[in-house]
């Protein structure tokens, strides 16, 4: 069996590879980074170190390492029999990904087994993202013939794995905590066998209270974390007043997971304790400025803060601390970040309104539309 997986970053190595090799796979790691790539090609194990109680070192090894860029045609003949298909590269580099994805069921013997897709990305649906964009690719006639040499399935991925520290070469460490939930449907009575995966018959309640409880607390404590002058994540949240404040989000996304998706109000307050103790782990070194990276991308319309806060309005519930939180995400201003230095400038340059309508894709009548906007004016205004 083999696997290749695209992105052999944190949660790359850290998290998708470490469980593929577990379940027996063939690994290849496919990456833009040359330097990476060459440091795997040329080593023979890393080692994910875990921090936090029953932590445990674990080996991977086995593996091979190709140049996505540099290597197309290798990369090509790697992926023709291959039985599956993993990404952790970013919501936003799946387009970039879907040209490999076409050739590989281009190549794909017709007879063969289909090639299992999942992109393992911090956003809904990244594999069905993934799959339309191959689809737009190849056109409408030569789909018909490619889709069924292949199964797309959409995942939800959850491990801190934070930046590693220089000096670590390929090693990586990581939270004891993880879960990888897989939609099955797609797969029928013959989903690929990756014990440590779990797959759920439908993935919507997982990702969405995956993204809002984790993902919005993680993101509301760098935010917060960050205004308040603090530069790790545990040290943010032993802040009083920014701890004080990411209670208040979660309450707001715990009612719309109780109300919309029928955990429990106890499920979903044991989810959030033991969410908020991950964030605590003083043996990660984890950072306001990773965690927050890329604002734009979080104050997005399907994402953490927006997609909770939209439907919160409309139902008529409470958003003022999902406000909060937004709000201290445009005051995110990091200049290593891309995404932050132009949300700072666009801070600067446009209209309230027109942000809203552009990064969070809320229009006008929407009943988180007029306070959105002023939410955003008191930061342009500044
Ligand atoms: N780090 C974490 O704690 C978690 C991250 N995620 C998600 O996992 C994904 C990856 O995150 P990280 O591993 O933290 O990021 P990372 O930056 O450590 O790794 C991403 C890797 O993708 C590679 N890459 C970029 N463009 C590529 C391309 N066109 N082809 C092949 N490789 C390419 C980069 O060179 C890099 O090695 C993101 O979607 C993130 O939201 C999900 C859960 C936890
Ligand atoms: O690229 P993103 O969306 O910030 O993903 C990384 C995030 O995913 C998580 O690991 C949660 O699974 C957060 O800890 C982390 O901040």
């Amino acid at each position: 069996m083999k696997a290749v997986h695209f992105g052999a970053g944190n949660i790359g190595r850290g998290f998708i590879g470490l469980l593929l090799h577990d379940a027996g796979y063939e690994v290849v790691f496919a990456d833009v980074d040359a330097e990476l790539i060459a440091a795997l090609a040329a080593s023979d194990s890393y080692t994910v170190h875990e921090v936090g109680e029953g932590a445990r070192d674990l080996v991977v090894d086995g593996y091979r390492a190709i140049d996505s860029r540099a290597d197309a045609a290798a990369l090509a003949a790697e992926l023709a029999d291959a039985d599956v298909l993993t990404t952790a590269v970013g919501p936003n580099v799946l387009r970039f990904i879907a040209p490999h994805v076409l050739q590989a069921l281009r190549d794909r013997s017709p007879g063969a087994a289909p090639l299992a897709v999942m992109a393992c990305e911090n956003a809904i649906d990244a594999t069905s993202m993934l799959r339309a964009e191959t689809e737009r690719l190849a056109g409408p006639d030569e789909w018909i013939e490619l889709e069924r040499r292949a199964v797309f399935a959409n995942t939800a991925v959850d491990r801190i794995v934070p930046g590693q520290p220089s000096g670590a070469h390929l090693d990586v460490t990581v939270e004891t905590f993880s879960e990888w939930a897989i939609e099955r449907p797609p797969f029928g009575d013959a989903p690929p066998r990756i014990p440590g995966a779990h797959f759920v018959e439908r993935l919507g309640p997982y990702i969405e209270r995956k993204l809002f409880t984790v993902n919005t607390g993680h993101a509301s404590t760098a935010y917060f974390g960050f205004l308040a002058g603090h530069e790790r994540i545990a040290d943010a949240l032993a802040d009083a007043s920014v701890a004080e404040r990411v209670g208040r989000v979660l309450e707001e996304t715990s009612a719309l997971i109780v109300a919309k998706h029928g955990f429990t109000e106890e499920e979903q307050a044991a989810y959030r304790a033991t969410i908020l103790s991950r964030f605590r782990n003083a043996a990660l070194p984890d950072t306001v400025e990773r965690v927050g990276r890329q604002p734009l991308r979080k104050l997005g319309r399907r994402e953490r803060f927006i997609a909770p806060a939209a439907e919160l309005a409309e139902r008529g519930m409470p958003v003022d601390g999902l406000l909060g939180a937004i709000e201290a995400a445009l005051g995110f201003d990091v200049p290593a970040d891309p995404e932050s230095v132009e949300l700072q400038e666009r801070l600067r340059t446009d209209a309230a309104a027109a942000i809203v309508h552009e990064v969070c894709e809320i229009q006008p009548g929407h009943p988180l539309h007029d306070r959105l906007v002023e939410t955003v004016a008191r930061r342009t205004a500044s």
